[in-house]
């Protein structure tokens, strides 16, 4: 099954993601590419665990879908998302039996270590996401790479390195082939929690109609107002940056829609902003369900600076829900 962030709880319950094997072990791969390793790791098994797969590639998401489909493994979720926000976000405490990264992007260059997955912020929230007995898997070509995860993982202060042999899975890859043909051998290390102290989820909530929690404001639009042009915004806080990029008037209803980029960390997502009368003659400001947003303190923000670039064109706020 194919899930996008807005399909889960943050954080989620595995028995609400497999409600047929609740109580098999859960496994997360990490960059699965076109999906070659599980149908070979879950062979390996007495029954297949259940398998949660996050890739940031759509061609490989629906290559890996088909394949895992074609193979029969039902209890698999697959969704397109950065690993990191799914690990942070989504994944609860104590929850996970492995975590699996065949051939991670080495991101070779000096300078790009930045953009590595395998650093200390990510082993530290592992730990936490990993049972007791749980452990991070990592295969790797990439010597350089293979060291710096392991001094990562030691730095970390929660991780125990071992180094020992890859799952003969973890060479059925189509990276580990690419590799193979060329000559070159593997690095594997199993990353055991030595500690396991809790990193909270962020403060990521569903969309949902109905809930009051849905980013707004009430206000009253001057009795003139009626924008000709709107020039790009961008406002920074600590932990968002959110880019007002254009406003359009609505014909069906009356009204107008900000568009808003919000960025926080690895998440980026574009949302929609509703600006419509109601019944008293006050307007509503409110994150519109198109896209199925997520309602993150930067979505938050974003309500706020369409709020506050009303304000600045002569609204006065009646109420801030955001
Ligand atoms: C070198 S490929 C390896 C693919 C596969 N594991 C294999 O062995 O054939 C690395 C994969 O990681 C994915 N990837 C890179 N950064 C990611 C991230 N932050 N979260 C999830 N996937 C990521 C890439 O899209 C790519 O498919």
């Amino acid at each position: 099954m194919i899930f996008r962030l807005g399909d889960f709880r943050f954080p989620d319950d595995p028995a609400r993601l497999y409600p047929d094997t609740p109580d098999r072990p859960w496994v997360l791969e990490i960059g699965f590419g076109d999906g070659r390793f599980w149908p070979h790791y879950a062979r390996t098994f007495p029954e297949p665990p259940n398998y949660l797969g996050v890739e940031i590639s759509g061609v490989s998401l629906l290559k890996a879908h088909r394949r895992l489909k074609d193979a029969g493994l039902t209890n698999a979720v697959l969704t397109k998302l950065p690993a990191e926000v799914l690990v942070a976000q989504v994944i609860p405490h104590g929850s996970l039996d492995a975590i699996i990264v065949n051939f991670p992007d080495p991101w070779p260059k000096a300078g790009h270590e930045d953009h590595r997955l395998l650093r200390v912020p990510f082993f530290q929230v592992a730990a936490s996401r990993l049972k007791p007995g749980g452990a991070a898997l990592l295969t790797t070509d990439h010597d350089e790479y293979f060291e710096f995860a392991c001094a990562q993982a030691e730095a970390s202060g929660v991780m125990r390195v071992e180094r020992v042999g890859p799952p003969p899975a973890a060479l059925e890859t189509k990276y580990a082939q690419k590799w193979r043909d060329l000559g070159l051998g593997v690095n594997h290390a199993r990353f055991v929690p030595t500690r396991h102290d809790p990193v909270p989820n962020g403060t990521f909530a569903p969309y949902s109609e109905e809930d009051p929690a849905v980013p707004h404001a009430v206000l009253t639009l001057p009795a003139d107002f009626s924008p000709q042009h709107f020039d790009k915004l961008t406002v920074r806080g600590k932990t968002w940056t959110v880019v007002l990029l254009d406003l359009y008037a609505t014909l069906r209803r009356g009204g107008w829609v900000a568009l808003a980029h919000v960025v926080e960390g690895d998440l980026t997502q574009e949302v929609l902003v509703g600006i419509t009368e109601r019944e008293d003659g006050t307007h509503l400001v409110r994150l519109a369900k198109f896209g199925g947003p997520i309602i993150t303190p930067g979505v938050k923000a974003a309500v706020g600076a369409v709020t506050e670039w009303l304000e600045g064109q002569g609204a006065v706020v009646k109420h801030r829900g955001y």
